[in-house]
Parts: structure tokens; sequence; C-alpha cells
């Protein structure tokens, strides 16, 4: 990562911040400016987005530009409908992304497969040594939107998760538990107990990817998880807790799952998230549902972050002092688990007056509401 100053007058000024103390004028007024201005910009590599929803169709054409303009790759989720369970079924979709992607782009989407019950192993460590399929993904039954295909009982795909330790394949794991007497903020903390812990003990060498975790106790789990364990963390999850959307009136737009938890959890996946640590990278979980849809009695789970995900990101990372460590958690940490270089480009971001997102996203199945962090983006992109 380079900033436009060096990390050491960052670093200083971070001090000098704490220590409650103004920086010293030892420089000219046009020198100090230049050196403020330069603290104005970080170049960062490429990022990539290890947890992303494009759906398909009219949606899939509208929101694929958003992601393609800023990440160089990203772990595409097979929740459609019907879900992709097959290799042949994952490299079909693999074309109509690359169908949606703008010409000049780099971008690269990394398909996943959805398990199921069913699941053949053999068509798994086929189409992922065909460089189809780079992830599975492991939906609970019944736990988030189109999970109904997912699994019930564990027991059953254990033949897939020993051929994918034998292969190096990650899970990507939907990290909650369904059961009707759990209530719905414990159940992420009950999965890791009564079925990810179990997993990963029957399973050694299986690599797996808790994907958006929303608790101290997600952070802590995968802190501890040494070298087969990472976790995704969302951008929402880091700027909101659970009044976002209950006080003052029922904001469906906040409403994605896992649940955004209490202030003190959000706390957690900031810390984690800012930290540098290899185990957390960024999986935005950008999961577009039509206004109609979210804005309902019964309203879809998810937020839609692609497009301002890495302004708001940016705005996180000052806030808790540690702009340094940005990249770690976009552009390294994740490839690192992956076993994938970083992207060779980079992007640059900018520091300045407010930038204004368009409120909405328009597709041709209905208006998708952009997620509203509640507080001014300064930092754009390019
Ligand atoms: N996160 C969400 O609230 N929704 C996702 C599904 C998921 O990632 O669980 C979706 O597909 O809409
Ligand atoms: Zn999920
Ligand atoms: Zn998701």
């Amino acid at each position: 990562m380079v900033f436009s100053g060096s990390k050491n007058t960052l670093g200083g000024d971070r001090a000098q911040a704490r220590a409650g103390a103004e920086p010293p004028c030892l420089f000219p007024t046009h020198t100090r400016r230049a050196i403020a201005d330069r603290m104005t910009q970080i170049t960062l590599r490429r990022p990539d987005d290890w947890h992303l929803h494009l759906r398909d169709g009219a949606v899939l054409r509208a929101v694929t530009p958003e992601t393609a303009r800023h990440f160089g790759r990203a772990i595409i989720m097979p929740n459609l409908v019907p879900p992709v369970v097959t290799g042949a079924q994952a490299e079909a979709y693999r074309e109509r992304i690359r169908a949606a992607i703008p010409e000049g782009s780099g971008f690269t989407p990394l398909m996943t497969l959805y398990l199921t019950e069913e699941t053949d192993p053999a068509d798994v460590a086929r189409a992922h040594a065909e460089g189809i399929v780079t992830a599975v993904k492991l939906y609970p039954a019944g736990a988030t939107t189109n999970s109904a295909s997912g699994v019930r009982d564990f027991d059953k795909v254990r033949p897939v998760l020993e051929t994918m330790a034998e292969h190096g394949i990650p899970l990507c794991v939907h990290g909650e538990v369904v059961d009707a007497d759990i209530d719905i903020f414990d159940r992420e903390a009950v999965f890791i107990d009564r079925v990810l812990d179990p997993i990963r003990r029957a399973t050694p060498g299986l690599r797996v990817v808790m994907e958006h975790i929303t608790t101290k106790d997600g952070v802590d789990y995968a802190r501890a998880g040494g070298d087969t364990l990472g976790a995704t963390i969302t951008t929402h999850h880091l700027v909101i807790n659970r009044n976002h959307i209950l006080v003052g009136g029922i904001k469906p737009h906040y409403y994605c799952l896992p649940v955004a938890k209490r202030e003190s959890h959000r706390e957690a996946l900031v810390a984690a998230a800012t930290s540098g640590d290899a185990s957390f990278f960024l999986g935005t979980d950008s999961a577009p549902h039509t206004d109609p849809n979210k804005e309902s009695a019964c309203g879809c789970a998810g937020c839609f972050t692609a497009t301002n995900t890495l302004s708001i990101l940016a705005e996180v990372f000052e806030a808790a002092g540690a702009l340094d460590r940005l990249e770690a958690f976009t552009s390294l940490n994740g490839p690192a688990f992956y076993g994938l270089e970083p992207n060779a480009d980079t992007v640059t971001l900018s520091k300045g007056p407010a930038v204004a997102y368009p409120p909405k996203l328009q597709t041709g199945d209905g208006p998708v509401t952009l997620f509203d962090p509640g507080f001014p983006l300064h930092w754009s992109v390019g």
C-alpha cells in the first residue's frame, strides 16, 4: 500500500493526535500543505470481494458493473433459484456473469457450488480441477435467502467435505442454526459450538471460511482457528448495530442475515477488520433485492453495498486510525487464504468533499436501494 505521504508521517501524526499535541510547525506553510494533501490519498492493491451476490437476469446485468468498477475478483454466491449445484451449472452461470462485465474491465468471477445432501464429491473435485469452481457454499436449510435446498443432516455431506479437504477446496459457511427455539441473535454463536466446531474436528485439514461474521464469538473463534480458518466481514456489519434496524421505526434496508447484533459485537468486528490479522478479509455480502421485496410485510434479507463499499470502508478505517491496514483487509488477506496472488494493479482512494452516490440503482426488475451508512463519505475511488 502506498500512502501519498510516508507511513511514518501518518504514524507520527497519529501519535501526536493520541497525545493531544499540536503538530510542530517546523515547515513553511506550502510544505505543510503539501504534506496534508499527500495524506488524503491512499493507493491499495486492487481489492477483492470474497462474498458477493450477483443474482441473474436483469439484476445481474445492473449490479455486475458496480462490483467490476472497483474489484479485481469476487467469490460469487450460488443461491439462485434454482441454486447452482453442479459444475456444469456453475460454468453456465459464469458465462452469464462474463457477458455482464463491462468491456475493458479485468474483473474475474470466482464461482462456488451450493452444497446439497445430493452433491456428488466427484463433480466438485472435477469442477475445481478444471478451474470452474473455487469454493463450495454450505447453507443450513432455511437459514437465509434461497437456502431451502441447503443441508439438514450434516452427516450426509461428510464424503463431500472429505473430498474437499483432500483437494484443498475451501468451504464457505453461512454460520447460523435454524432451530425455532434458538433466538435469532444467538444463532451464530450456537452454530459455532454445535455445527462448525464438530465439522472442523471431524474433517481435519478442511479449509473453512466463516462468512459474514457478526459476533465477538465469531471473531474469537476465527482468530483462534489457525491457517485453515478464515472469516469474511461485511461492510454493513462494520457500520450498523441492531438499533439501526429497529429504533424509530423498522428499517428494511438495514435488515440482513445474519442480523446485525448489539454494539459491542460491531466493535469487535471493527477491531478484527482493522487489526491486520490475516484471518479476516472483506466479503461485502452485497445482496441486491428490489425495493418492493425489501419494503414489504415479509421483507427480504440483504444489504446492497457494492457501489459505495470502498468509500464506507475508508471512513471506518480512518475513524479507527487504521487506514494503513485497509489494504490487508480488502486486498491481501483474502488472496492469501485462497492461495492466490494479490491483484497486480491498484486503486487510489482520494479524500475530498462528500461524495454523492445515487440512493438507488435502477435495474430492469425495479430499483435497488444502496446501503446508507448514515454518515458522509469523503473518500472516492479512482
Ligand atoms: N445476507 C443476506 O441477508 N442475504 C443473502 C443471503 C446470505 O448471504 O445469507 C441474499 O442472498 O440475499
Ligand atoms: Zn449468508
Ligand atoms: Zn450472502
